[in-house]
């Protein structure tokens, strides 16, 4: 069988934590770290801190923003658009984490919206998805995530999939430390390539890059990893810490 055309893709998405010291600690590990070359590492700092993490990291590893807004500019208070992230030289924004959606209460539209928005703008984007713990206990689960993922889909052109990484994020498994089995995660992935083949094209099916997140850790990144449609990882709070080094390694 031919093995599939997606680089080993692996996030890490800081959220709301570090200052310019903690940072630096961040990127030293980064930049001494022996980081795998096959792997596409993205790290997203606080947007306060997106233009000095740019020109700080080496140039091999890439930032994202975790936000951004559906249109380019206006009386929008606190937001901050795809056009100003691209302005500071940063390529990738995370789009519907599920902090954006359960906290801050962003809708399937609003963030489809977002996704489209950015896209246009020329970002490339990892927009988020991912069943709460009583909508996969009462069976939902595939429900939910292809709602989430229709709403995204809808908003995305036949030739900006190649700038699209979809991140599969039970918010069961989110800062708790119940990771899915990687049975589990590998069982929605599938099911989620196999609603890209059957509503967008076989050829986004094959090439889409699906990651997974939720409590992934250096001790089980590699069983993981080993998964067929696992394609890589969006990592929280062991992307602050050196052992991230090992979870972008996990395929060596
Ligand atoms: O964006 C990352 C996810 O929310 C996972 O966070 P976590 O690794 O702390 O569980």
């Amino acid at each position: 069988m031919l093995s599939a055309p997606r680089n080993f893709f692996v996030g890490g998405n800081w959220k709301l934590n570090g200052n310019k010291q903690e940072i630096g600690k961040i990127i030293n590990f980064l930049t001494a770290g022996n980081l795998d070359p096959s792997t596409e590492v993205v790290c997203a700092p606080p947007t306060i801190y997106l233009e000095y993490v740019r020109k700080t990291l080496p140039s091999s590893v890439c930032v994202a923003a975790q936000n951004c807004y559906k249109v380019p500019k206006g009386a929008f208070t606190g937001e901050t658009s795809p056009a100003m992230i691209k302005d500071v030289g940063v390529e990738w924004a995370i789009i519907g984490h599920s902090e954006r959606r359960n906290v801050f209460g962003e809708s399937d539209e609003l963030i489809g919206a977002k996704v489209g928005h950015a896209l246009e703008a020329g970002l490339k984007v990892i927009p988020c998805i991912g069943e709460k713990l009583e909508e996969r206990e009462s069976g939902k689960t595939e429900e939910v995530v292809f709602c989430q993922l229709k709403a995204i889909a809808d908003n995305i052109k036949p030739d900006q999939w190649q700038n699209v990484v979809i991140a599969y994020e039970p918010v069961w498994a989110i800062g708790t430390g119940k990771t899915a089995s990687p049975a589990q995660a590998q069982e929605i992935h599938v099911k989620l390539r196999k609603w890209l083949n059957d509503n967008v094209s076989a050829d986004v099916a094959w090439k889409t890059r699906i990651i997974y997140g939720g409590s992934v850790t250096a001790d089980n990144c590699r069983e993981l990893a080993r998964e067929r449609d696992i394609d890589g990882f969006l990592v929280g709070g062991v992307s602050l810490k050196p052992d991230f080094v090992q979870i972008v390694n996990a395929r060596q």
